[in-house]
């Protein structure tokens, strides 16, 4: 592993409002916000809360990644192929959607489901790829646990631990929890950008004097500097995700789950989800089982 002698520093801190999402589901988006449309390669970072009947029926995507690591309780998914499954806390649904996915995303049990949805762009080169699907349930995700420090690995490697996710778009995401009084130094590849987005507890970021940050709090990573290096000085576990991608450095066409490089792209994939065409074909018969 590299020498780690310099923290990145910690550039830009939001909180995460709520906002709807779906049909009665509440979203924190932090990136895909208002306050920071994108941070290349990720187009958005959704902390969701869903409680039946609300949830995500059936809707579309193009040219990007969704990344949906479940928190609690579990999420029931269908696709217009006739690919469905459930997603239960702890477990991951990595979903290359390429040239088209129409699907839902739906609680699967009683209570209030949770997690966390990442959208990760695709090089326009990938974007009309076919669709394919990589899901590991929670016992296949590496994790271990170093003086204080568990790491979950869901992309890249951490602790002498590697994830087997192919990462199309360049990505590292880990699921760190430290016990009080822990600290952690996380190697990041130099320029990629990162981001750290804390789920419970306190923690310090960056530098050791930094004041502490809460839950459903954003940390942009400034460029330089050899990785993430972390405190918990609180009596109470700290949990978080660290993310961090090689930026595409394309130009950005979105509306709404298109995401293409530019508006005639973007107008071509309105045309082909109308009328079925390039990769929607099969979502002029289809509707999930929750729709029906
Ligand atoms: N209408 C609309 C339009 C576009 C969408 F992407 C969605 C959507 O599905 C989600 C947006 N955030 C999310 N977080 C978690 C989960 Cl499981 C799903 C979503 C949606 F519902
Ligand atoms: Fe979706």
């Amino acid at each position: 592993s590299s020498a780690f002698n310099e923290p990145r520093s910690v550039v830009r801190k939001l909180l995460a409002r709520t906002q709807h999402e779906g049909v009665g589901a509440i979203v924190r988006r932090s990136i895909g916000g208002l306050e920071l449309r994108h941070f290349d390669p990720f187009l958005a970072l959704d902390e969701f809360s869903v409680t039946a009947p609300a949830g995500f029926p059936d809707h579309p995507h193009r040219g990007f990644e969704t990344v949906t690591y479940m928190l609690q309780g579990t999420v029931r998914h269908e696709d217009f192929e006739g690919h469905k499954g459930t997603i239960e806390a702890g477990d991951l649904q990595w979903m290359t959607a390429g040239r088209g996915i129409v699907h839902s995303e739906m609680p699967a049990e009683e209570g209030t489901q949770k997690g966390l949805q990442l959208w990760i762009n695709l090089s326009s080169k990938h974007k009309m790829i076919e669709p394919r699907y990589q899901e590991m349930p929670s016992n296949d995700i590496p994790e271990t646990s170093v003086d204080g420090v568990k790491v979950r690995v869901i992309a890249g490697e951490s602790l002498g631990i590697k994830s087997p996710v192919y990462t199309r778009t360049p990505t590292m995401y880990l699921d760190f929890t430290l016990q009080p009084d822990s600290h952690l130094q996380q190697s990041i590849p130099n320029n990629w950008n990162a981001f750290v987005y804390v789920l419970e507890g306190k923690g310090v970021f960056g530098a050791a004097r930094s004041p502490p940050v809460a839950a459903h709090h954003l940390l942009l990573l400034g460029p330089s500097g050899d990785g993430l290096e972390a405190w918990n000085r609180s009596p109470k576990p700290l949990r978080f995700v660290l993310v961090g991608g090689e930026p595409l450095r394309e130009p950005v066409a979105q509306l709404g789950p298109f995401v293409m490089n530019t508006e005639e792209e973007i107008d071509q994939t309105v045309e082909d989800f109308a009328n079925f065409r390039n990769g929607f074909e099969k979502a002029r018969h289809w509707q999930s089982e929750s729709a029906e």
